[in-house]
């Protein structure tokens, strides 16, 4: 959450075009948490999960933790060096001493970065066990949370590098709905695990219903203009906080948002003609358009998307009409089984 706030307070500062580096406005996040202040509940939750370690780290890495926790707490060191024969207490002095003058909120910083890389999946379990977060409950595909007047929307779909089934498209509208209504003022995207999104979930193409495959294309026609529709009337700021590779329409809504941080593990790739696909998700008007500045309070936003809503329904009705003739075709229906058959992946 604190990289969420982060984005959200570079944002609302200015949004250089320099650091822009796709068509639409993604701005480089490193996320590298030296690069952020930790907060005292950040350290307060490492130094819970510290407790919970299953391994012991070894003397080394406590005594260091100790001497963080201290200068974190109390500043530098400010107790008489113990006796030579006093061994623990001389080991703790040495690790606490050696820190200087480190500033008490560096200090924070390294402990809760130490905790953190003791253990990955301490760091991702946190993620999903947000503490003191309001959590939502009743999503299977997403973990919502809201906390400080932002509300995270995160894709938990992990072992399937996130990709987005029907289920994830129906919550996903029922989260943002939620969350235009809720107290927050902002809303972050975000990807758990490794992936932001592998896009599309590709059995979606599977499970035919009775009226065969012309059905199916409909219904997924359907379903999609609904979504994208819902990311055209989002009525607050909206912003992706992408954290590993996005792919398909994971990418090409981006467009929609209002601001796009990219950490440095984040690639994005749209493979329409591998898939035997057409664009979708606005992205055919949004992309060569190249997003306006990426400050978007609310009352500004209505101003700038009343002038689009309509174009944008009217992009997002012809794409999903094309679509539902790409679905029926032999190079998309031949990309899919491919990948299903596991002949080719990206
Ligand atoms: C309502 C319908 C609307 C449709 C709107 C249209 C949208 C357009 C798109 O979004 S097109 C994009 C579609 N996505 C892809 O083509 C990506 C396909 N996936 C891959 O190529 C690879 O999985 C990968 C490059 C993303 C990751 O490769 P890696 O080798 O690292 O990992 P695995 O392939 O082993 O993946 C782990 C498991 O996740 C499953 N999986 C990943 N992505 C998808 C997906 N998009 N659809 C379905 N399943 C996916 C993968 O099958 C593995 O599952 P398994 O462990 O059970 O084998």
């Amino acid at each position: 959450m604190a990289m969420a706030y982060l984005a959200w307070r570079l944002a609302r500062r200015s949004c250089p075009s320099s650091l822009q580096v796709t068509s639409f406005p993604v701005v480089q996040l490193h996320m590298n948490r030296t690069a952020m202040r930790a907060s005292q509940k950040d350290f307060e939750n490492s130094m819970n999960q510290v407790k919970l370690l299953k391994k012991d780290p070894g003397n080394e890495v406590k005594l260091k933790l100790y001497a963080l926790y201290k200068q974190a707490t109390e500043g530098p060191c400010n107790m008489p060096k113990p006796g030579v024969f006093d061994l623990i207490n001389k080991a703790k002095w040495d690790a606490w001493n050696a820190l200087g003058s480190l500033p008490k909120e560096a200090a924070r910083q390294n402990y809760v970065d130490l905790v953190s890389s003791l253990s990955p999946s301490l760091e991702s379990s946190s993620q999903v066990e947000p503490g003191t977060d309001r959590k939502s409950t009743g999503f299977e595909t997403l973990v919502v949370t809201s906390e400080d007047g932002i509300t995270k929307i995160m894709f938990n779909r992990p072992k399937k590098k996130n990709a987005i089934n029907t289920e994830m498209y129906h919550e996903i509208m029922r989260a943002l709905k939620a969350a235009s209504k809720d107290d927050s003022i902002i809303t972050v995207l975000t990807g758990n695990g490794d992936y932001y999104s592998s896009g599309n979930d590709l059995t979606n193409f599977t499970d035919i219903p009775p009226g065969g495959v012309e059905e199916k294309a409909k219904n997924n026609a359907v379903l999609l203009r609904e979504f994208v529709g819902c990311f055209i009337d989002f009525p607050k700021p909206l912003i992706a906080v992408v954290n590993g590779p996005a792919v398909g329409i994971s990418v090409t809504l981006l467009g929609l948002f209002d601001a796009v941080y990219a950490s440095d593990r984040a690639t994005f790739h749209t493979p329409f003609s591998h898939l035997g696909q057409s664009p979708e998700g606005c992205s055919s008007y949004t992309f060569p358009k190249i997003m306006s500045p990426a400050k978007a309070l609310r009352i500004s936003k209505e101003v700038i998307r009343k002038r689009e809503r309509e174009k944008l329904h009217a992009v997002n009705a012809e794409e999903c009409n094309v679509l539902q003739g790409r679905w029926l075709s032999d190079e998309c229906t031949n990309a899919v089984v491919n990948f299903l058959s596991r002949k080719s992946k990206l």
